[in-house]
């Protein structure tokens, strides 16, 4: 005896874990695992700002989006820093020459279309990139939502001025507003910066991690046991498949990392944050998830790895 009563049900079955919805048009709970890097690094990078006696009391400039330049308490809170300029400011010009140099160094791109694909879905991609950054018939889709929510161009008030530079309307983006001697405020100001690093960056890891995942798996198994095709079912170099492409992405996604790190620690309001990241892996279920549950498309754009 034990001393504990005996169980009055003894064949009762554990109650079973509520279904798991598995639909193509959701992440497999690996990617779930690797997106969920965006919200943590946002939320972590935003309390710490928050927290951190070192930047909880400096001045804020809402207008700016950032401390004043003579109160920035990082090289990295300052906006000219240069991996801000030369790296985010032309980000997108580095996502292409990255996904670029993948195809052009990765064997399974040697033979047959699967490289018109990619090209597909970078030009998606880029289409989602150039309406919400660039250009919405017209102002892109992140001016427009300031315009919206009751942002303008602070050198509109003055009629003279407003004279000078012709007609209102033009003065609708935020680049404009600069160029004219302006100041964008009062609307909700979407990370761009948030908005970008995530979309680019989870483009380049859904391309390129089906190659790394292949030469890990050609790595552990030199014996011969298993290998790793390319498209034309050659075996392929292991050198190759982590080679040049898949260093320079790999470059490429720790500097997006660290960019975003920063913007969250230095940058914008959280909810300014919380829409960038949003309207990213929005952009990137466009391009990356709905195909999977829409086989006519899928067809056509196909799927990384596949
Ligand atoms: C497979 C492939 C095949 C290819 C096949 C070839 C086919 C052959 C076709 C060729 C065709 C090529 C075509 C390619 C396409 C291009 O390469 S296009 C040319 C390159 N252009 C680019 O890449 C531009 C990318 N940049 C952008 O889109 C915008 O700058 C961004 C990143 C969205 C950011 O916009 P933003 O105005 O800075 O706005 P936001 O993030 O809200 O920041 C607000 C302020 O806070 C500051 N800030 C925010 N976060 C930070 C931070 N972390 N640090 C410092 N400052 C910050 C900002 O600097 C900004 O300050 P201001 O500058 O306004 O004073």
């Amino acid at each position: 005896m034990n001393g504990r009563p005996p169980s009055l049900h003894p064949t009762t079955k554990p109650p079973s874990p509520p279904p798991i919805l598995k639909t193509p048009l959701l992440p497999t709970p690996n990617e779930l695992l690797l997106l969920s890097i965006y919200p943590i690094t946002l939320l972590l990078g935003h309390l710490y700002s928050l927290l951190s006696p070192t930047t909880r009391h400096l001045p804020y400039d809402p207008v700016a989006q950032s401390h004043p330049a003579a109160h920035a308490p990082s090289y990295f809170a300052r906006k000219n820093n240069l991996l801000n300029l030369l790296f985010v400011k032309l980000g997108w010009l580095w996502t292409t020459v990255v996904l670029a140099l993948f195809v052009a160094t990765h064997p399974r791109f040697g033979v047959g279309g699967l490289a018109g694909q990619v090209v597909l879905r970078w030009a998606g991609s880029t289409g989602v990139w150039y309406l919400v950054t660039q250009w919405c018939f017209g102002p892109g889709l992140v001016d427009r939502s300031f315009a919206l929510t009751g942002g303008r161009c602070q050198v509109l008030k003055d009629p003279v001025a407003m004279e000078e530079m012709g007609k209102a309307g033009e003065v609708f983006t935020r680049v404009a507003c600069k160029a004219a001697g302006g100041q964008w405020r009062g609307g909700h100001d979407i990370s761009g910066h948030v908005f970008m690093l995530v979309l680019g960056s989870a483009m380049v890891a859904a391309e390129v991690a089906p190659a790394v995942v292949s030469w890990v798996r050609l790595v552990r198994d030199r014996n011969g046991v298993t290998t790793t095709m390319g498209s034309d079912g050659q075996e392929t170099d292991d050198s190759a498949v982590s080679g040049l492409g898949v260093k320079a992405a790999a470059v490429y996604l720790a500097l997006s990392w660290w960019m975003l790190l920063m913007t969250a620690l230095y940058f914008h309001t959280w909810f300014e944050k919380l829409t960038g990241l949003i309207i990213g892996l929005a952009g990137f279920w466009l391009i990356y998830y709905l195909p999977r549950g829409m086989a006519p498309v899928r067809a056509i754009v196909g799927m990384p790895g596949l």
